[in-house]
């Protein structure tokens, strides 16, 4: 980028953009000062699950929703047209079968880790594996979410990269570790807000600066970005209705519903109601999320398509494009190229500080506390907030790693989610929708789920099969115009387009449905090892932790045939945590309720850090 044409900040920009951070902080340093001052890991890793619906359900949204998704849709519209869109399809069913699936089943086992579930329905292995498999795709994503903002930055304005991540990365780890997950949740809710009002900003004055909203439609249709339903079926096609919608359900379930940062979020909502309605509230934000992205992106086209960039942003991958065309607009309007900065850096921040504070919270309750039973509580929360600060600095070594991956942030993001969520959503669905599945089926699953998918994933890294399609010829967006690229793109089409092996042709399964084959792989493994190294039987199952699933599905068929097929229990009950629990209940419920083989389902058993057992009666509601 010659720096003749490098746009660049006024005062009033680093003004916003430092309020930005600044107000982040003060939310932090309020919670690490007011309330309980977290001083208990039930506060700190738990926020004393009292959350109400509101701010957990912006939240969740924050959670998922970082500079990848700012920066990469936008550029995956410009490239390919509004396909991506339909994904928003695959938001209905994945967050109504969390909802009414998987918050019902972890909210009544009133856990602090999703992986004490494991331990509960199969052993101590087999949540070990959870645990290690989430850590590992956490921090992965957590290098993606820190580095994206700082580079597109810096491709565009100079901006200084290193320093911006090491800005970014600090603020984070600092209010995370004072002020613990109700630091987290109220720092999302703002930062979720400071996102949409940037998008807004460049979407009113692109659409004004391209000429209007006719003008922006005439040009975004005639250059054939509007995608229509694409019914087709090849599972090879990067993006069809098909791949988003239906795919991109197991995405959703393997994020909204089995995963850590989300699952902590709807266990520290005051009551298992208020945790759905978060989910429910969840459906319009995430909505208007992918609609701004997915119009910026069409501003974006209208603005640019048939001009050529390449002189001005020379190999910098469309992702820096975008930043491109935001400073293109925001240009003149001193404090609105700050704003968005502000978004892009918001974005980021409630990422990271979700993927942080989660971290912290599964390596406490799932690899260090069941190894020293007897630790101190205020040893425990310190330990806890060494881990946040210790989460932290790996992933600015993580941001670096992300220095060495491909372009098109997006795409690398929701592979990671397919190739390492997907297995944990197969083991979770194993293990609450199959009374038979044992420990060994679980962990043996698990490996094989993981094994396909790095297969498949790396497989489609080695053979370039990423599935990019032809671009329609009529117009080549600019950054291809130049040669080596266009050549590129002729030797990917010859080869595509050659008799693949079948071997190619699993290699270049579309990234969308690595959620969905790597789950169905660990369950079917799962299942087959189970089957032979003896399945589990109902009354060995921990009450509580099985969905009757099947139950459900096969609801035509006559009772005693059910219970044949093993799969009636009733789910535990519905729980008001608040009122279920005594007040010293509280400090110990991370520990995890271990169920006594013989209690009823309504009694939970609880281990207090004396050794002593407490049977609790939990209320029954309808
Ligand atoms: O933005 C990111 O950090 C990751 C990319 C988006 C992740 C998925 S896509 C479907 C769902 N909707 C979101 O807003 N995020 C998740
Ligand atoms: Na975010």
């Amino acid at each position: 980028m010659d720096p003749s044409d490098q746009k660049h900040f006024t005062v009033v920009d680093y003004v916003i953009f430092a309020v930005l951070l600044g107000a982040s902080m003060c939310i932090g340093l309020y919670y690490a000062l007011s309330g309980g001052r977290q001083r208990t890991t039930q506060e700190f890793l738990m926020a004393d699950r009292s959350m109400s619906c509101l701010p957990v359900s912006l939240s969740l949204i924050a959670s998922f929703q970082s500079a990848v998704a700012i920066i990469g849709v936008p550029a995956e519209i410009y490239s390919h047209g509004t396909q991506y869109w339909f994904i928003g399809c695959a938001y209905a069913l994945g967050l109504f079968i969390p909802a009414h699936v998987f918050i019902p089943v972890l909210y009544r086992l009133q856990l602090s880790s999703a992986y004490q579930y494991l331990e509960l329905r199969f052993s101590k292995a087999v949540r070990t594996c959870g645990t290690v498999t989430f850590i590992f795709q956490t921090v992965v994503y957590m290098g993606i979410c820190v580095y994206t903002p700082a580079f597109a930055l810096n491709a565009v304005t100079g901006f200084e990269l290193w320093g911006a991540v090491l800005a970014t990365g600090l603020v984070c780890t600092l209010y995370t570790t004072l002020g613990g997950l109700k630091a987290v949740i109220w720092t999302d809710v703002f930062q979720t807000l400071v996102m949409f009002a940037g998008q807004l900003a460049v979407i009113v004055v692109g659409v004004y600066r391209t000429g209007g909203v006719s003008e922006v439609w005439t040009k975004v249709w005639e250059g054939n970005r509007i995608s229509g339903l694409d019914l087709n079926p090849d599972p090879t096609e990067r993006h069809t209705f098909w791949t988003l919608a239906v795919g991109g359900v197991f995405l959703m379930l393997s994020l909204y519903g089995v995963n850590q940062a989300q699952v902590q979020r709807y266990l520290s909502a005051r009551t298992e109601k208020e945790a759905v309605r978060s989910c429910y509230m969840a459906f319009p934000s995430l909505q208007l999320a992918l609609a701004l992205s997915c119009v910026m992106g069409l501003v974006m086209f209208a603005r640019y398509c048939g001009d050529d960039l390449t002189d001005k942003l020379g190999s910098s991958s469309r992702d820096a494009m975008v930043i491109y065309f935001v400073m293109d607009m925001l240009q003149g309007l001193p404090g609105l190229p700050g704003l968005f900065v502000a978004c892009l850096f918001s974005a980021a921040l409630s990422t990271i500080s979700s993927a942080f504070n989660s971290l912290a919270t599964v390596t406490m309750e799932d690899l260090i506390k069941p190894h020293f039973p007897a630790m101190s509580e205020a040893r425990a929360t310190l330990l806890s907030k060494v881990l946040a600060m210790s989460y932290g600095l790996l992933c600015l070594a993580m941001a670096y790693l992300t220095h060495l991956m491909g372009d098109s942030v997006l795409q690398v993001a929701l592979k990671i989610f397919g190739m390492v969520g997907g297995p944990i959503l197969g083991l979770f669905c194993l293990g609450m929708f199959f009374p038979w599945a044992n420990s060994i089926g679980a962990v043996v699953g698990l490996g094989a789920g993981l094994a396909t998918s790095f297969w498949i994933g790396i497989g489609s890294i080695a053979t370039h099969s990423s599935g990019t399609r032809p671009l329609p010829s009529n117009c080549i967006p600019v950054l291809l115009t130049n040669s080596a690229t266009a050549a590129i793109q002729s030797a990917l089409r010859n080869t595509t387009l050659s008799h693949p092996s079948a071997l190619k042709r699993f290699y270049s399964l579309s990234y969308m449905w690595y959620s969905a084959f790597n789950s169905f792989t660990v369950i079917i493994i799962g299942l087959i090892i189970s089957f032979v190294t003896g399945p589990m039987k109902e009354e060995d199952v921990t009450p509580g932790t099985v969905y009757p699933l099947v139950g459900k599905l096969l609801c035509f068929l006559p009772e005693h045939l059910k219970k044949k097929l093993c799969c009636v229990t009733p789910l535990g009950q519905t729980l008001s945590s608040q009122q279920s629990q005594p007040p010293e209940q509280k400090e110990i419920s991370g520990w995890g309720l271990q169920q006594d083989r013989g209690a009823s389902p309504g009694e939970m058993e609880s281990f207090l850090p004396d050794g002593h057992t407490r049977l609790v009666e939990h209320e029954t509601t309808v």
